[in-house]
């Protein structure tokens, strides 16, 4: 679609292009998101991140039709002085950036805090203190567990809605005790978005806050060992890909009992984009952002991806499709788990009109598809290549 001034905001107000400082532009939904702008709309992307692999289709050749309205500025915001002159002339700042993959949250707990919380600050102060709007990503984990979690296995209230649905305003954050490292992460993104909370009602700081509910798409993470590292754990949706790729069987930890609801990047990335665009509705709100009718058991997902990549590929599933492993053998010592996250729309619904549209065979389809057609030659070679040897 072309972009053109006659864009309207959803209250018929015109949309005038804005410079978008977007740190974490590098990763897979800043990607997305990017993409999203340029070929959408008229807006400028200051793209702020470490790497730019996932973007490069986006940066070069200076042809491409929105050339000029994308720059990559290559910086660690831990370090680095040009933060605040980028924050200082964008109208709007999107912070994706943090180390986000659970693998990490109970071995590098230090870095996770460090990444989530103390990185952050800097960003949330230098818009508040040059009156910018900032768009804060943080996460569905800061919910925890479900009160219906804690009731007995055969209670008929974990059937009730009030025990499960999360709700931005009214539930309850459940993390489990200190030794348990995983929630290091949803503790750090706990305390920022209290913190930006507080910008916002002491000092007036516009801002939103996103709790995405586990977005899967395209160019999600990395397949180890082709462009991660060989034993890099990354998150479920690449972990299960990397097992199809290799035919080697899909480990599901702790029985793969626990339940999420997964939507498809495209049509989170409309949600934040009404976000951008509509200032006046999404200002002073946290949202959830994910698809309630998409739930599954980790199991069930495993089975699913498993049907869907065979059509894909064209290949046979293999004979033992799912191995269980356990929590601490797949990710260590303190890990734990969220049981079940079915996120309450409301309140999305009601100030952008937003609505997840893409079941989960559909995205699923769409996304091993991406990830055969990407990755099945090199994990073929990598897999010939010792024995070449
Ligand atoms: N994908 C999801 O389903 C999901 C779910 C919940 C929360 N989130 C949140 O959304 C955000 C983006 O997630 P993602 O899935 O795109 O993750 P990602 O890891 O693909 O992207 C994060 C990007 O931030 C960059 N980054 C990290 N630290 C940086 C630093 N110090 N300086 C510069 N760049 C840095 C990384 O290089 C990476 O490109 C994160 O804050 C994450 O916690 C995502
Ligand atoms: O090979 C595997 C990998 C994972 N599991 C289990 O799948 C569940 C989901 O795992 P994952 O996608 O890695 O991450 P989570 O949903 O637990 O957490 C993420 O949610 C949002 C975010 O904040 C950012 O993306 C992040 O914290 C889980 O139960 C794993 O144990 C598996 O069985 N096999």
């Amino acid at each position: 679609m072309s972009s053109s001034s006659a864009r309207v905001d959803l209250d018929g107000n015109p949309i005038n292009p804005l410079t978008i400082c977007m740190i974490g532009a590098g990763g897979f939904i800043g990607s997305h998101l990017c993409e999203k702008l340029m070929t959408e709309t008229q807006h400028t992307v200051l793209a702020v991140d470490v790497y730019n692999d996932k973007i490069k289709h986006l940066l070069e050749p200076d042809s491409l039709p929105w050339a000029g309205r994308i720059q990559f500025h290559r910086l660690n915001i831990k370090n680095d002085s040009r933060l605040e002159g980028l924050i200082k002339c964008s109208d709007l700042t999107v912070n994706l950036a943090a180390i986000c993959t659970p693998a990490d949250y109970n071995t590098r707990p230090l870095d996770t805090i460090y990444s989530n919380f103390i990185d952050a600050l800097p960003v949330v102060k230098y818009c508040s203190e040059n009156n910018k709007r900032l768009i804060h990503f943080s996460t569905c984990e800061v919910y925890g567990k479900t009160i219906g979690s804690f009731l007995p296995q055969d209670s008929p209230l974990r059937q009730d809605p009030a025990y499960y649905l999360l709700t931005e305003d009214t539930s309850p954050c459940i993390f489990g005790s200190i030794e348990k490292q995983r929630w290091s992460y949803a503790c750090a993104k706990q305390l920022i978005e209290r913190l930006i909370y507080a910008e916002g009602a002491e000092n007036g700081l516009e801002f939103t806050i996103v709790r995405p509910f586990n977005w899967i798409g395209p160019r999600m993470d990395f397949i180890p060992g082709i462009d991660g590292p060989s034993e890099g754990v990354p998150r479920v949706l690449a972990c299960f890909s990397n097992n199809l790729l290799r035919r080697e069987p899909l480990k599901l930890v702790d029985g793969g009992e626990s339940q999420r609801t997964f939507v498809y990047i495209k049509d989170a990335i409309e949600a934040v984009h009404l976000m951008i665009e509509n200032p006046a509705r999404a200002n002073g709100h946290i949202f959830n952002v994910g698809n309630p009718n998409n739930e599954v058991t980790v199991r069930q997902l495993a089975e699913m991806m498993t049907k869907v990549y065979s059509k894909v590929s064209g290949e046979d599933s293999i004979e033992t499709p799912t191995i269980d492993v356990s929590s601490k053998e797949f990710y260590g010592e303190g890990y734990d788990d969220s049981d079940k996250r079915i996120p309450d729309m409301t309140i999305i619904n009601k100030q952008l009109g937003w609505d997840p549209k893409t079941s989960l065979w559909d995205l699923l389809e769409s996304t091993l598809t991406y990830q055969h057609r990407t990755y099945a030659e090199a994990v073929k070679q990598s897999i010939a290549k010792p024995l070449a040897n």
